[in-house]
């Protein structure tokens, strides 16, 4: 084959394996994918664990971070590799540049989700615990992931629960006006249709987060996450 034929082969490959890999049409051209010789099936069998996301989601304290934590401690106690990205936390770094306007949150979720994928491709129980309000977003980072390995928990506390909570203090604020576009006071929360592990107050009563840890933990290891 001559150098031409080779080039216009590697590129078709390439182009498949970019949008394989990726969600949206990137806006650069002349880009190409190069692949490593070490691939997910190779670090998988490293860690004796299989790669996936359990992506958290629910109003401003509904207990998420809390869960996210004590999910990643179970974990880790379990000999298992798992990193959380916290909404909060990330907001300090990766995505200071966002605030809270429906466009933000938007880019919010899509760079979340993306990151959240290079974890789990590096075979890792990546544990992403942010409000993500929209559906539609949710499910962009779902079809980010092959069948299965996007795990949805859905914190299905009532307003007046995360509201009693406050533990920030923001719900306050938001109800005297001085925080606009806040979750659930006048900005809205889209709940799942399909998720794979919902959440609820029993007789006005939440379930410890250990509880819900362990139920995520089982699921996982049903599903065989945690063994390679
Ligand atoms: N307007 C408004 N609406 C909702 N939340 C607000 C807002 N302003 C600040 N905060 C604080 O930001 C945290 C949510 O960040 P996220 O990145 O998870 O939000 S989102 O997924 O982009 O909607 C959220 O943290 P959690 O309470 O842990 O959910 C709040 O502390
Ligand atoms: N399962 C639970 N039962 C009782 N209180 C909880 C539970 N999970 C979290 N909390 C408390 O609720 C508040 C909000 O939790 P947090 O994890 O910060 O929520 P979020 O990250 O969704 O805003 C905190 O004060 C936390 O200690």
């Amino acid at each position: 084959m001559g150098a031409e034929g080779l080039r216009a082969g590697t590129e078709m490959v390439v182009e498949e394996k970019a949008s394989e890999m990726s969600s949206t049409v990137p806006k650069s051209s002349n880009i190409f994918w190069h692949d490593c010789a070490v691939g997910k099936a190779d670090r998988q069998k490293l860690l004796k664990q299989k790669g996936c996301v359990v992506w958290i989601t629910g109003l401003s304290g509904s207990g998420k971070s809390t869960l996210a934590c004590t999910l990643g401690r179970e974990l880790h106690t379990r000999g298992k590799l798992a990193y959380v990205l916290d909404g909060d936390n990330l907001r300090h770094g990766l995505n200071k540049d966002l605030g809270f306007k429906a466009e933000d949150r938007v880019e919010n979720i899509r760079r979340v989700g993306e990151v959240a994928k290079l974890f789990a491709d590096a075979g890792l129980v990546c544990i992403a615990s942010l409000i993500s309000p929209y559906r539609r977003d949710r499910e962009a980072c779902r079809a980010l992931l092959s069948d299965g390995s996007f795990v949805e928990v859905f914190l299905n506390m009532s307003l007046e629960l995360c509201e009693a909570r406050d533990p920030k203090g923001l719900y306050k604020l938001a109800r005297a006006g001085k925080i606009k576009g806040f979750t659930g006071i006048d900005d809205p929360y889209e709940a799942p249709l399909n998720c794979e592990i919902e959440i609820k107050e029993v007789d006005g009563v939440c379930p410890t987060p250990s509880d819900t840890a362990g139920q995520v933990v089982t699921y996982l290891a049903e599903k065989g996450f945690l063994h390679e």
